[in-house]
């Protein structure tokens, strides 16, 4: 599925640190599973698990001696089936990779993504050349190329090692223990292999993560005002700029107001994102009241009937104080033209800062009333985790996940697609 490749791809650091990590758990005291060919072919009766089809083949040639008579009879039989096995599959594998020539469709204009449904895959993979070595049935059967396949025994140490793992990717202590424990539930004694492992893994941060995936809410009264407040450089005016691009395509009219009154840079920074989005900007003198530009863009907002308004914000905690009442002025001021505004507060987080954003969170609720988060920086971190983590203790709605510095890296939040991507998980 080519949404869920780019997902995984953009999420590789996390992915692929827990990804190591999950191989390296479980071959630290795992055993391979051979495959008995006969298994494969559904006569349990008659296993030769001792003997890959492969060993066979060898001492048939090499006499090796620890290799007992009947057991080299059964397991060049079971070779000779193996390879007839094999051919046959290569050649449905031909087949079928001819019959999916996967023809180019139309290119889709996606619609708002991330505010209204999550983007449909647009394309289909093409096969990959993994898959067409491991045949047919090493596939549904989950087996590498060689047809093993390691599993270990869930018992307490590798539990540790999970949490371990999970912590690792900044998921906190209290959410990877809730993993863990509920990955294990009904399962100790098992022995699973690194991918049953992720499924469990991906299942279990899907559930936590289902009930805060919430697209933006969009409501009947205009304007609506988005008051978007974080730390400075945690893409704020990035985000701002993708979703007024995302919204505008949807045939929504936006209007910014680029609120952080005191740093030049900033305003520039967004001047460039509205021309991009082709959204107006509205900027006050260096310095100025940011309140005081906040009312003259209600007043913008509503004379041209945008449906949205999103207000940037300054970002400085060093002076929470400060920070605080100038919030607190901005929802004064535009209270006095919209009683209820600001309709949502959006808090936009740093993936990269870890478990700080869940201190990040904690100060935001004290200063403002935070209705939803964006996640940025998702593409490039290890640190992925946290967003479970977030989930797990505050239960804020997640409206959207930033994966990269371009307009359209702002993706839908998907519970299942995001947990696979941060496990790894192919399904
Ligand atoms: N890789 C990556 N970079 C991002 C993402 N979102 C924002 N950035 C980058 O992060 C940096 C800071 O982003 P800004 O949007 O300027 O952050 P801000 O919160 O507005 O910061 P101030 O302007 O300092 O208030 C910029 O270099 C962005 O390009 C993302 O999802 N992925």
């Amino acid at each position: 599925m080519a949404f869920f490749k780019k997902l995984k791809d953009r999420l590789f650091t996390s992915s692929s640190k827990i990804d190591e990590g999950l191989e390296a758990i479980v071959s630290d005291g795992g055993q391979a599973d051979v495959p008995a060919v006969d298994d494969v072919m559904e006569t349990p009766a008659q296993v030769v698990p001792e003997v890959t089809p492969e060993a066979a083949q060898e001492a048939a040639v090499q006499e090796v001696p620890d290799l007992d008579t009947a057991a080299l009879e059964r397991a060049q039989k079971a070779a000779a089936v193996h390879a007839a096995l094999e051919e046959k599959q290569r050649q449905e594998a031909q087949a079928e990779a001819v019959e999916e020539e996967p023809q180019a469709p139309e290119p889709t204009v996606e619609p708002l993504r991330t505010t209204l449904t999550p983007v449909a895959p647009v394309l289909e993979e093409a096969p990959t050349e993994p898959v067409a070595k491991r045949g047919v049935l090493g596939r549904l059967m989950g087996r590498g190329a060689d047809g093993e396949v390691v599993r270990r025994e869930l018992d307490d140490a590798m539990l540790e090692q999970l949490e371990e793992l999970l912590i690792a990717s900044d998921m906190g202590v209290d959410t990877a223990l809730r993993v863990t424990s509920n990955m294990a539930e009904g399962r100790l004694g098992k022995k699973l292999s690194v991918q049953e492992i992720k499924t469990l893994m991906a299942d279990e941060i899907a559930r936590i993560m289902e009930p805060v995936a919430k697209p933006l809410p969009l409501y009947a009264k205009t304007p609506q005002v988005v008051l978007v407040v974080g730390v400075n450089g945690s893409g704020k005016t990035t985000t701002i700029g993708k979703l007024a691009s995302q919204f505008r395509g949807a045939g929504k009219k936006v209007v910014i107001a680029a609120g952080d009154t005191f740093r030049a840079a900033a305003v520039e920074q967004l001047q460039v994102w509205g021309e991009r989005a082709g959204v107006p900007v509205l900027t006050a003198p260096h310095g100025s009241d940011p309140a005081s530009l906040a009312f003259d863009a209600m007043v913008r907002a509503e004379a041209d009937g945008a449906d949205l308004l999103m207000i940037d914000t300054a970002g400085r905690l060093q002076n929470r104080g400060d920070l605080m009442e100038e919030l607190a002025k901005i929802v004064r001021v535009i209270r006095k033209k919209d009683p209820e505004a600001p309709h949502n507060t959006l808090l936009v987080l740093d993936a990269t800062t870890g478990q700080n954003a869940i201190n990040q969170v904690k100060v935001f609720q004290d200063i403002s009333d935070v209705s939803g988060l964006v996640m940025t920086k998702l593409d490039g971190t290890a640190k992925g985790g946290v967003l479970v983590s977030l989930a797990d203790k505050f239960g804020l709605p997640i409206h959207a996940i930033g994966v990269g510095e371009q307009i359209d890296d702002l993706q839908p939040f998907d519970p299942q697609e995001f947990a696979d991507a941060l496990t790894g998980l192919d399904r």
